[in-house]
């Protein structure tokens, strides 16, 4: 497999700067786009390295802390440390590093988390209070569907692992610059997942013999600028890396009703209700198929598979 023939699926993910045009999109098309030109308010001029540091005062971060540029949360390749806020800022805005938990170039990421992280979601307004009204989010989802606010803050170069949420997202860039790369929920059967995490992590260098399906993956890639939000519709594989030190916000609504989501999903990513009764169901059925001597149980998971394809199909 040579490089041209990755490209061939590689698909620029669409820009406009309507809100009404992209509120169509979120409703009908459910695609990734870019909105530009929205005005967020002040975090945009203000939120800088020195201005964070300044500003938040007495907190402190739960953050990823890698020596590797491609984090892999499969074989946990990064440690989880906790820093203040302020000295997370310093250290993720520099290249070198004199203090560190693993080598001079380690890098940095923060997730953010609510006041108690097993049992509070993510909410800017509320866990940084002295930032809250610098910061004006899209009109793209109805707010009595808000879910989750959440800092996204990263050293230059470190990439998140290709993962999918639940739940409907935008990711607004404040500061710095990202490539965010994203594959269609049809793409699934090409991306080696694990949970809600695909096993493929060097997405530009992937290992083709030990993924060979990963060539067929149609990606969906763009640059997001400071002041760009990205529309990263649910289910949406995306792998994000940071081009530069980079500041984000993303924001996570309830698209489906709430009784379709898990209740104690701090995170946004548990699987949705039905899918997780679904997968218990499928081992039990692997069960009672392992109790039959290996040819019977070939012919009954493709009968299986037959009978889910059909109602698929009857749709
Ligand atoms: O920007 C990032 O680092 C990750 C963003 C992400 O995963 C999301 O918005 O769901
Ligand atoms: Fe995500």
């Amino acid at each position: 497999m040579f490089d041209s023939d990755l490209m061939v699926n590689v698909v620029p993910v669409q820009s406009f700067s309507d809100e009404t045009l992209a509120k169509e999109w979120i409703k009908n098309k459910r695609e990734p786009f870019i909105l530009k030109n929205f005005d967020y308010g002040p975090c945009l001029q203000k939120w800088n390295a020195e201005y964070m540091m300044e500003k938040v005062n007495n907190k402190t971060v739960k953050i990823h802390v890698s020596s590797k540029s491609e984090m892999d949360f499969i074989n946990k390749n990064f440690l989880y440390r906790t820093l203040p806020f302020k000295e997370l800022i310093k250290r993720a805005s520099q290249n070198k590093q004199t203090d560190f938990f693993i080598d001079e170039n380690e890098k940095y990421y923060l997730r953010s988390l609510g006041a108690d992280d097993r049992k509070d979601v993510a909410d800017i307004q509320k866990d940084y209070p002295e930032l809250s009204n610098e910061i004006r989010y899209p009109p793209l989802f109805e707010l009595e569907n808000f879910f989750s606010s959440v800092f996204r803050i990263s050293s230059a170069g470190l990439r998140l692992w290709t993962h999918y949420d639940i739940m409907d997202n935008i990711l607004i860039q404040i500061n710095g610059k990202k490539r965010v790369v994203l594959f269609p929920p049809s793409d699934v059967d090409n991306l080696y997942m694990k949970g809600d995490k695909s096993q493929v992590l060097e997405i530009d260098n992937p290992d083709l013999s030990k993924y060979p399906l990963f060539a067929h993956a149609k990606k969906y890639e763009c640059i997001l600028e400071a002041g760009d939000v990205i529309f990263i519709p649910s289910l949406w594989l995306h792998n994000v890396i940071s081009v530069s030190f980079s500041i984000g916000v993303n924001v996570f609504w309830k698209h489906l009703d709430d009784e379709f989501y898990e209740k104690k999903d701090v995170y946004g990513n548990k699987d949705l209700v039905a899918a997780q009764k679904a997968f218990l169901f499928a081992d039990k059925a692997i069960n009672e198929l392992n109790r039959l001597p290996l040819h019977y149980k070939e012919f009954y998971i493709k009968r299986v598979i037959q009978k889910f394809q059909k109602n698929l199909d009857d749709e």
